[in-house]
C-alpha cells in the first residue's frame, strides 16, 4: 500500500500540493487528471522524494520511498537520467541496479517499439526518448509503476502499445498510477481517478461506482474545465 498523509508541497508562488491525503492499493490503476498547474507532477515527484516535501509523509509498505527504490519505475517525459548512455548501455546499467530488470523484456519492447538501441538516448526524438523510458519502467517489473504525463509526445501507435502493456504489467501486487490531461487514452484502463484542481484532490472515484450511480468521467471532469473568457 502506498499511503500520503498530509502532504504538502508549496513553491514559492504558493502553488504545488497542499495537505493530500490518500491511499493507493496494489492492483489497482489510478488516473491522475487535472488541468495544467493544478499539482498531477508535484504529486508524484512528492511520492517519489524528487522534490522534498514541506511537511507529512510517504510510506510505501510502511517503509519510506527511498529504500525501495528498486521496486519502483517512474517513466517521464523529463527523459533518461542517463542522456549519454545508449538504450543497450542504458539497459546494461538497469541490469545491475533492478534485481527483478528482465533485458529479454527491455530488448523485446525497444524492438516493438522500433528504437535504436545505438544512438545516445540524447540524440533520440523526445517520442523515442520516451520509448526507452517505457520499455525500461516496464521491463523492471517494478511493483510501484508512476507515469507522468507519458502520451504527450508518442505516436498513435506507441500509445495503443503503452496501454496494452499497462494491461499487462498490472497485477495483485502492483500499484499503477498514471498523469494525464486526457481522459480519452486511459478511461478504458483505469480503475480509480483523481481529479486535482490547485493542488487538491477534488474528486477520488472508482470507475464502477461510478458507473452504477449512472455516472459518467467526461461529465464530471467537464465540472473542473476552466471558465471561456468573453471578450469585453
Ligand atoms: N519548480 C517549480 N517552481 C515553482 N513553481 C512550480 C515548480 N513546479 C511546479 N510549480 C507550480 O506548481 C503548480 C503545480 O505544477 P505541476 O507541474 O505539479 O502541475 P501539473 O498538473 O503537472 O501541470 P501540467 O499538466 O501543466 O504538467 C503550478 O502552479 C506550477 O507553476
Amino acid at each position: 500500500m502506498l499511503k500520503l498523509e498530509q502532504v504538502s508541497k508549496l513553491y514559492r508562488n504558493n502553488h504545488g500540493l497542499q495537505k493530500t491525503s490518500i491511499t493507493f492499493q496494489e492492483g489497482q490503476i489510478t488516473g491522475i487528471l487535472g488541468r495544467n498547474g493544478s499539482g498531477k507532477t508535484t504529486l508524484l515527484k512528492a511520492i517519489l522524494n524528487l522534490v522534498p516535501i514541506d511537511s507529512g509523509v510517504v510510506s510505501y509498505n510502511g517503509k519510506s520511498i527511498e529504500e525501495q527504490y528498486a521496486q519502483i519505475a517512474f517513466i517521464s517525459e523529463d527523459g533518461s537520467f542517463f542522456p549519454y548512455m545508449s538504450a543497450e548501455e542504458y539497459g546494461n546499467f538497469l541490469a545491475m541496479y533492478y534485481p527483478s530488470f528482465s533485458k529479454d523484456d527491455y530488448q523485446k519492447l525497444l524492438e516493438q517499439f522500433e528504437v535504436d538501441t545505438t544512438t545516445h538516448i540524447r540524440n533520440l526524438s523526445k517520442g523515442q526518448q520516451l520509448k526507452v523510458e517505457i520499455s525500461a519502467g516496464f521491463a523492471t517489473n517494478a511493483k510501484l509503476i508512476i507515469l507522468d504525463e507519458p502520451f504527450t509526445t508518442l505516436d498513435i501507435y506507441a500509445k495503443e502499445d503503452t496501454v496494452r502493456l499497462l494491461i499487462e504489467q498490472l497485477k495483485d501486487d502492483v500499484i499503477i498510477l498514471i498523469s494525464t490531461h486526457n481522459i480519452e487514452e486511459i478511461e478504458n484502463v483505469i480503475d480509480r481517478c483523481i481529479v486535482l484542481d490547485n493542488g487538491s484532490i477534488k474528486e477520488d472515484v472508482f470507475i464502477d461506482d461510478l458507473n452504477k450511480e449512472g455516472k459518467d468521467l467526461r461529465a464530471l471532469l467537464d465540472t473542473y474545465r476552466p471558465k471561456a473568457k468573453t471578450a469585453p
